[in-house]
């Protein structure tokens, strides 16, 4: 039997919100795409913001650009699972797409502040499992935020300044992980999403796993 987040060790589950948080350029994204690229059963959440699009980004793909209008419009429907501003700008989880995910098994993987964090955790604790990425030094996040280059000097300013206040939030993460290097922090991510994947209390189908295991030693 195959279950419904496509792994295959036969147990059905809860699907789970898996947040991702960090100061700007830490290196969110980049772990982001590798795990969605590399994990069966995960799916990326798409956020609608207000920010101007980035060379290289694509409407639908990386965000839904939207005008304050429209993002306010949303948000007064409640068709936002949570919502926030950054450095002047609102970004919001479109809700539809994550309940429908979760209801189909699969997880969900959240590019997300700590704002949005805390309103996810106040709607559904026990489905999120949040980690905090720290850059190893603040030389090494400026030098990331210069090399992505796709901010101006001014806007990289804001963001290193910002950056302190962002990273007083890491206590209230479940997992703290250093991105020094790619390869190794994206194991680590990878391992955390692994094994909450196995906590006994998302696996609804548990029970009927083991009562059939009793029924075959017992038959
Ligand atoms: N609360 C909340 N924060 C978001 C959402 N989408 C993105 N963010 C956060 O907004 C901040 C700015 O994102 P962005 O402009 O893409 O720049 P980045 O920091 O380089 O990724 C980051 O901390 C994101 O995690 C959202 O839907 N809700
Ligand atoms: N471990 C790392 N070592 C060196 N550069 C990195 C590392 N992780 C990410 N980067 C680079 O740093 C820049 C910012 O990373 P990004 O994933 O966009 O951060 P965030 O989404 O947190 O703002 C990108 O150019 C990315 O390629």
């Amino acid at each position: 039997m195959m279950a419904h987040d496509g792994s295959f060790d036969g147990v059905e589950r809860r699907g789970l919100m898996f947040v991702l948080s960090s100061p700007s350029g830490a290196g969110k994204t980049t772990l982001s795409r590798l795990l969605i690229e590399r994990m069966p059963g995960l799916r990326m959440s798409v956020s609608a913001t207000t920010r101007p699009m980035r060379p290289g980004e694509v409407d639908g793909r990386d965000y839904h650009f939207v005008d304050r209008a429209r993002f306010e419009e949303m948000a007064k429907r409640n068709e936002l699972l949570e919502w926030a501003t950054v450095f002047d700008n609102r970004y919001g989880t479109p809700r539809a797409p994550v309940e429908a995910a979760l209801t189909a098994g699969q997880d969900v993987l959240f590019d997300i502040d700590w704002q949005g964090t805390q309103q996810l955790r106040e709607k559904a604790r026990q489905d999120v499992v949040s980690v905090f990425i720290l850059p190893p030094s603040a030389a090494d996040l400026e030098k990331r935020l210069h090399t992505r280059a796709q901010d101006s000097d001014e806007v990289i300013r804001g963001r290193m300044s910002r950056a302190s206040h962002e990273m007083s939030h890491w206590a209230e993460y479940d997992y703290i992980v250093i991105n020094r290097n790619v390869d190794d922090a994206f194991a680590e991510v990878q391992s955390i999403l692994k094994a909450e994947r196995l906590k006994r209390e998302r696996r609804t189908g548990l029970t009927t796993f083991v009562r059939e295991l009793q029924r075959q030693l017992e038959s």
